[in-house]
């Protein structure tokens, strides 16, 4: 019997090229391996005794002879390499139709209703790093009080302001202005607020970033566990990623360790369902700003705390580790890499040492988790529970 399942996201720690990852521009990615390769070797104890080192095929973590959860890769069956995607396919949907992508920029009719609407013009309008914009258009934005519209090679429509030159509250107004006009045909999976400080030359973006996202197509099992009666509880930015559907509690985290922190006082609460947590420091601090020392450090950091998350489960809980993309650090560009996804899982209820080989969809994360706690499925997926449920 299990009462309670952590569904555990480190954002964009792919595991390997899919097999399809050319057709997404990826050729040789591998967020983990690469890493590793680039920084002279993970230390990574605690996932690998867990089992991290024997997924097939995986490269820069070792395998152990014994190890103590269920270990396993998975495929995706949605089309693209976005966070949305990977997490509602996570969540039970395939995504099969892309959403919007703007790869020269949004269109005139969208950018003129949206000044319109907010009575100011805007600077940008094209993909880019959300870094490098502010170092090329902070100052004017700071000048003319333009906010910065900028988009990436993600479903997304970013608008990001000087803290100071537009208060939060109209950043945000801005942002639901573009939710509006961003839907129908102009679909974007996320609008987000990117909101920043400092001076010219030395701009920091701050952690009131929000996003604003599409309600999901059809049930996921978030919806399913909060119909059944079970808490649902978000930690970190997963409330934002189904625009709140299915979410019964929410915490905002402002880094990885807040995140952890966030599962741990979870875990000690007497609840029964899903927490379900997203570190996204590995992704938007390391992955999208090609640091591979960064982001070696985190994971090391997030390994550390794992036996204090582990101390912290009871004899019905199941933790599963896993991620919603790549974003390898050592390629080119900046933007996620279509990758493997990891799978670990680990519980008093939970055979050790199996290998759940290469699941076909992240969507048999769903259905396993929907099996385990014994409540409807959204029929995609196939469930693994009967390989790593002990007897
Ligand atoms: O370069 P920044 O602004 O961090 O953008 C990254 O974060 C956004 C949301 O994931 C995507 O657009 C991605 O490219
Ligand atoms: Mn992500
Ligand atoms: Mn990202």
């Amino acid at each position: 019997m299990v009462n309670r399942v952590v569904l555990f996201v480190m954002d964009s720690v792919g595991i390997g090229a899919l097999p399809d990852a050319e057709a997404f521009g990826d050729v040789g990615v591998n967020t983990l391996g690469n890493i590793a390769l680039a920084t002279g070797g993970l230390d990574l104890p605690n996932l690998q005794g867990l089992g991290l080192g024997n997924i097939d095929g995986i490269k820069g973590v070792t395998a152990v002879d014994a190890p103590k959860g269920a270990y396993g890769r998975s495929d995706e069956v949605s089309n693209g390499k976005d966070t949305t995607t990977g997490h509602w396919e996570l969540a039970g949907l395939h995504v099969t139709e892309p959403f919007n992508t703007y790869p020269e920029g949004f269109p005139e009719e969208i950018i003129s209703a949206f000044e319109e609407k907010v009575g100011r013009k805007v600077l940008g309008n094209k993909p880019a790093s959300g870094t490098v914009i502010l170092d090329e258009l902070g100052e004017e934005h700071m000048k003319t009080g333009y906010p910065i519209v900028y988009t990436s090679a993600d479903s997304v429509f970013q608008i990001a302001v000087h803290e100071e030159i537009i208060p939060l509250e109209e950043l945000y107004k801005m942002c639901e202005i573009a939710r509006e006009i961003m839907t129908g045909d102009h679909a974007v999976a996320r609008v987000i607020a990117r909101p920043f400080v400092g001076n010219v030359g030395a701009f920091t973006r701050t952690p009131n970033r929000r996003d604003y996202s599409l309600d999901p197509f059809g049930e996921t099992l978030l919806d399913i566990a909060k119909t059944a009666g079970l808490d649902v509880i978000a930690v970190g930015k997963i409330e934002d990623i189904y625009n709140g559907h299915g979410v019964t509690e929410a915490i905002h985290t402002k880094d990885n360790m807040a995140g952890i922190d966030a599962t741990i006082d979870y875990l000690k609460k007497n609840n029964r369902g899903i927490i379900f947590t997203n570190l996204v420091d590995f992704d938007a601090k390391y992955g999208h700003r090609r640091d591979a020392v960064g982001y070696k450090k985190a994971l090391e950091d997030m390994d550390q705390r794992i036996p204090e998350i582990l101390n912290a489960m009871g004899p019905k809980d199941v933790i599963i580790f896993t991620a919603d993309h790549g974003n390898d650090p050592t390629y080119k560009g900046t933007d996620h890499t279509r990758e493997y996804i990891p799978i670990v899982v680990y519980g008093d209820a939970i055979k050790g040492n199996v290998n759940l080989g290469t699941r076909k969809s992240f969507a048999d994360i769903a259905a396993t988790i929907s099996d385990l706690l014994e409540i409807d499925n959204t029929g995609k997926g196939e469930s693994f529970k009967n390989m790593i449920i002990k007897d």
